[in-house]
């Protein structure tokens, strides 16, 4: 998958991911109107608004980008419904021949993070049979309890040609609390890279990258040009542009030399554009439009600096 991935990227020029992280406060009015009055103020409701919401937005915009990355907290919030819009949603982005990140951010024990990898990545056996559940490409994955954590990951990607990408450097402001400790005169962000060149070393594809990447957040450029070094081979999934701050300028060298090797995510400011005074203009009406200008101009913004 991490193939494919790089495949996109240089078909679209767009080292960029749209995150899927609808909240009901970002729908426009006329969608939640037909919602309710076919479902209630219910949680189908809502589901069948964010529903509607994401397509809208993934057909405006699945020409220019390679991939999504859709936050399943935005739907599990609303339980069981929101986890069959974020199935949908999984769906109708790969019928439109994107890759799917998942952000899902498990790990656990060895047994249980086999569970979760099985589930989001690889097949579940029922008897006889076998089911692939969500499907999703790549899944992020947190790696606080260890090799054991990761391990049943790895060997999914392995068997199932998909991949991961693993908490590093997060872009939230209380991220050096654990991150940035010292451990024998090195910050513990630095270890955790060293181990996901580790974990993606038997793991590299076509393209020379990892089926092993790493979570570094746009809000912290100097350690992420101290991680790419520790970490060549690994596609670096780079939140906290836009809404969390982080600029263009700051992410040069997130990239390897051949212009690859990162992918930019934004949700808020792609998926709620025409709330922003930019984007105004566009109206609620026209939400998606002011999605796809807002990936146009992140593209622009992303390969200006590249
Ligand atoms: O370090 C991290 C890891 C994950 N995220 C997730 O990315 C998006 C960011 O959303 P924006 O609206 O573009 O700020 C969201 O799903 C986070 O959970 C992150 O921000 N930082």
């Amino acid at each position: 998958m991490i193939d494919k991935l790089v495949k996109k990227i240089k078909e679209t020029k767009a080292p960029i991911v749209v995150g899927l992280d609808p909240m009901l406060s970002y729908v426009p009015e006329y969608i939640k109107k037909t919602a309710f009055d076919e479902y209630g103020e219910t949680l189908e409701g809502a589901a069948e608004a964010i529903w509607q919401y994401n397509k809208g937005i993934v057909d405006a915009v699945h020409d220019l980008i390679p991939a999504v990355k859709p936050q399943i907290a935005m739907y599990e919030q609303f339980g069981i419904e929101g986890l069959k819009v974020f199935q949908k949603t999984v769906d109708y982005c790969k019928s439109k021949d994107l890759v799917v990140i998942a952000d899902i951010k498990r790990g656990d024990i060895g047994s249980t993070s086999a569970a979760y990898a099985v589930g989001h990545l690889g097949k579940v056996a029922v008897g006889s049979k076998t089911y692939s559940v969500f499907g999703e490409d790549f899944a992020t994955v947190n790696p606080y309890l260890g090799t054991d954590g990761i391990k049943p990951f790895v060997d999914v990607c392995k068997e199932e040609k998909k991949g991961i990408f693993v908490l590093v450097k997060t872009s939230n402001p209380s991220s050096g609390e654990f991150q940035d400790r010292l451990i024998d005169g090195k910050p513990l962000y630095e270890l955790v890279g060293a181990m996901v060149n580790e974990w993606g070393k038997d793991t590299i594809g076509e393209s020379g990258y990892s089926s092993v990447g790493a979570v570094v957040g746009a809000t912290y450029p100097e350690m992420g040009k101290v991680l790419r070094k520790i970490m060549p081979k690994s596609f670096i999934l780079v939140p906290g542009y836009g809404a969390q701050g982080g600029k263009a300028a700051d992410l040069v060298h997130y990239f390897n030399e051949d212009g690859l090797g990162a992918i930019v995510n934004s949700s808020r400011g792609i998926i709620a554009a025409y709330k922003q005074e930019k984007y105004a203009s566009f109206g609620e009406a026209n939400y998606a439009d002011a999605s796809r200008q807002a990936v146009v101009d992140m593209i622009e913004d992303i390969n200006s600096v590249l």
